[in-house]
């Protein structure tokens, strides 16, 4: 979901449950136990899930785990369906068929949920003509959660000196930094946010990354959907993709690389002749670039570093490529892209 607001006015985006309206569990089930004690009860459950808009599905027969205590990355091309699968995990839509649920429970059952679930999906939802900081006392009021716990997450998103502006001055950045404050709001265990780098200055992402590293080494269950492949690869520790509604993928980051693209080592060096004359040798079949680098694909940059040091080819550069997110994820999302360019007819 890209979003490109002048302020965080716009559409109103979607609504938790209040406090007040929470629903006893299906069947008079258990009441659920405040956030410090949930543990193993964060993870997110899809299950068989499938939602359709008319005749489009959106999401089709989905089945993923999210678990604590670490990063996961939500991927996908456009319209694979990944703001629909958190609308349906928040319960602010039906599924089809299928279920959704945050340790073991429909969102709309639990009690306290923002203590339980904190979700970033629009940025634009704050209401322009109130203040950062009214907009968060708000919602605490709502939830029965103190005003100095708005102060708290208003330092630790940044947004302190600014916290008395009306939100119409908001930048697109400030207005995400806000949306992530009033995520973090409950102390909640389980985290999700689409998107939330967009609009961040470079600072903003440095700062980001470091909140969802500490988020999950709290042991909290953290689903981060982006379009920002090398951003994905800094931050996420594990990979749920989609394509057309369907799963492609659900792996830890390095394996989901390393099954896709092959690593290879680049040389530049003053003697080429040498250079091929000692690969060669080796039975390695390097690919010279008009730049007038090599790459020797399949090799290991130790490897390669012992035989042309032996073989005295002199060296200006030697850096093992060990294949980037966004490599394998174009390779897997290459035929799932719904607005891929179609063949020009001749
Ligand atoms: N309320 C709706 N009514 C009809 N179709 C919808 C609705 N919401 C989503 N869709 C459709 O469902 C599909 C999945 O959309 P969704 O927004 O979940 O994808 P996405 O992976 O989040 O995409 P993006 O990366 O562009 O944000 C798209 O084809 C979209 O047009």
């Amino acid at each position: 979901m890209r979003i490109i607001p002048s302020s965080c006015q716009g559409p109103a985006g979607p609504r938790l449950p209040r406090a007040g309206e929470r629903e006893s569990p299906p069947g008079g089930g258990p009441v659920t136990p405040p956030a410090a004690t949930l543990g193993h009860m964060t993870s997110i459950d899809v299950q068989d899930l499938t939602k359709e808009y008319g005749t489009r599905r959106a999401v089709d027969h989905l089945t993923f785990r999210v678990l604590p205590g670490r990063v996961t990355g939500f991927l996908g091309p456009n319209g694979a369906g990944k703001s629909t699968t958190m609308r349906l995990v928040l319960g602010l839509d039906h599924p089809t068929s299928g279920s959704a649920t945050v340790g073991g429970r429909a969102y709309t059952t639990l009690t306290r949920p923002l203590h339980r679930v904190g979700a970033l999906l629009d940025a634009r939802a704050a209401h322009g003509s109130r203040s950062g900081r009214d907009h968060l006392r708000v919602l605490a009021a709502s939830h029965r959660i103190p005003d100095r716990r708005v102060d708290g997450v208003l330092e630790e998103t940044g947004l302190g000196a600014v916290a008395r502006d009306r939100v119409r001055t908001y930048s697109l950045g400030m207005c995400q930094r806000l949306g992530i404050a009033a995520a973090l709001l409950g102390d909640p265990g389980v985290v999700l946010l689409d998107e939330p780098s967009n609009g961040l200055d470079p600072e903003g992402i440095v700062w980001i990354r470091a909140l969802l590293r500490r988020l999950a080494d709290e042991g909290r269950t953290v689903l981060v959907s982006s379009h920002l492949m090398n951003e994905t690869a800094v931050f996420a520790d594990h990979l749920v993709v989609l394509g057309r509604g369907r799963l492609l993928a659900d792996t830890p980051m390095r394996e989901f690389i390393d099954a896709r693209v092959r690593p290879s080592v680049r040389i530049r060096t003053s003697d080429a002749a040498a250079l091929r004359t000692a690969l060669a040798r080796h039975g390695h079949d390097p690919e010279e670039h008009p730049d007038g680098h090599w790459t020797v694909p399949g090799a290991r940059v130790d490897d390669i570093g012992r035989l042309v040091s032996a073989a005295g080819v002199p060296i200006l550069e030697l850096t093992a490529d060990e294949g980037t997110l966004e490599q394998a994820y174009l390779d897997l999302t290459a035929a799932e892209t719904e607005f891929a360019a179609q063949p020009q007819e001749a």
